[in-house]
């Protein structure tokens, strides 16, 4: 990454680490014009009681008046809001750098209908493009993940300072998503971690990644000592694109009944689910075992048909010919299994609202989530 690229997203940390330090909402953000950094600035909206003094704001107020932003980049902490948004556009910045976004996405197609080029990130050993993270220039996938993760770390910090209903346990509101396989549960949980900006934790990859560990190994996955030795399986696997393969999941589903396994997996989960902040996760027991005390639960479920549909075309657009009565016999066993085993069967927890997805298209399904978990949470207030 260049030189100045660099500088300035250090200082967006900086600013944001300042504002932290004060007491006020952790982003930062940083003008530069060439080689230059021409200001730098904070959000002060808790420090001054200035409701528009926004990250952003502050610092194009630091730069003092410009005869023209055309050669400038503005680099921001966090995604713009629309009022941020508004002045990038008034100001006609042409760059917008923006550290993190997967806390909060904001305004992203304000500033694509009114071409504010938001610069995406391309790995430079793989050439990959990250819609998500938005750090520009040469970096490769793991010096990414860094950059953005301290970035981020502070974002979560600001989701439970700014928002008082997702401090309620002091520890940031936690979203618990449980329901069968191809129920929509992981669409659906993705959308809110969108909406709500938490982070997300898919838990039936842990299970996907012990099962394909325990195939790796030569073991059995009904045999409970090797399921257990699986659980020891490298961070690296949960990249492993057979993770997920229906194969991998009908093993996931096996070493999941183990009792070892599942206590083996729940540290990860629960530290997980209790991070400052808050958290979202999805997965079989979350509202039952792994977050009892959730400020939101959903059950998302859908009709062994519908999911069979479902797995069908996923498997379709992918070139591989799998029969549907083939999809629906395995969606069944692994439906049974997952619900009567003794160890944390899935369940519908009693205080979870249930989202039948059949009949709904997938915005619709995310719009009746967000929907529910807005009434749940007006429920606590
Ligand atoms: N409401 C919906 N209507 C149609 N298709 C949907 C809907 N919700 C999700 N899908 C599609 O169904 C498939 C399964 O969805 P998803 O992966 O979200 O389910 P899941 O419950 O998380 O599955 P898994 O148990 O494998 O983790 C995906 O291809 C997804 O795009
Ligand atoms: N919290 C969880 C998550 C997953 N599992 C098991 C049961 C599932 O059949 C398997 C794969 O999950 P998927 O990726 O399809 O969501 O993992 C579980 O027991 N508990």
């Amino acid at each position: 990454m260049s030189g100045i690229r660099q500088r300035a997203i250090d200082a967006c940390y900086e600013q944001a680490l300042k504002s932290y330090h004060e007491g006020g909402l952790p982003i930062g953000s940083t003008l530069t014009r060439g080689d230059e950094i021409i200001a730098v600035g904070h959000n002060r909206r808790v420090q001054q009681g200035n409701p528009i003094l926004h990250g952003e704001m502050d610092c194009l107020q630091n730069a003092g008046r410009q005869t023209s932003y055309r050669d400038c980049t503005l680099y921001t902490s966090l995604s713009p809001c629309m009022m941020c948004s508004g002045t990038i556009v008034q100001f006609k910045i042409p760059h917008v750098v923006i550290c993190e976004n997967r806390s909060h996405l904001r305004e992203p197609q304000f500033r694509r209908e009114r071409a504010v080029p938001a610069r995406s990130w391309r790995c430079r050993r793989h050439r990959r493009r990250s819609p998500l993270h938005r750090i520009d220039g040469a970096l490769h996938c793991r010096e990414r993940r860094a950059m953005g993760g301290r970035h981020r770390r502070l974002n979560r910090t600001r989701l439970s300072l700014a928002n008082p209903g997702a401090a309620r346990h002091g520890n940031g509101m936690i979203i618990a998503v449980d329901g069968p396989t191809a129920s929509g549960k992981g669409t659906i949980a993705r959308a809110l971690a969108a909406h709500f900006g938490l982070p997300h934790l898919d838990t039936g990859l842990l299970y996907r990644a012990v099962g394909r560990q325990c195939a790796l190994n030569g073991g059995n996955p009904d045999d409970p000592a090797d399921a257990r030795a699986a659980c020891t399986f490298p961070d690296s696997l949960l990249d492993d694109p057979e993770l997920r393969s229906e194969a991998t999941g009908g093993l996931a589903s096996r070493v999941s009944i183990h009792s070892d396994v599942r206590k083996a997996l729940y540290e990860r989960q629960r530290s997980f689910a209790t991070q400052p902040g808050g958290a979202i996760l999805d997965g079989r027991d979350i509202g039952t075992v792994i977050a009892p005390e959730a400020d939101a639960k959903l059950f998302v479920t859908a009709s062994v048909e519908a999911r069979a549909e479902r797995r069908h075309s996923e498997m379709l657009e992918q070139d591989r010919a799998v029969s549907i009565e083939d999809i629906t016999a395995d969606l069944a066993a692994r439906d049974k299994r997952d619900r009567t085993r003794k160890d944390s069967p899935l369940v519908v927890a009693e205080d979870a609202l249930v989202i039948e997805t059949s009949g709904l298209r997938r915005e619709e399904a995310i719009a009746a989530a967000i929907a529910a978990v807005d009434a749940l949470l007006a429920e606590h207030r």
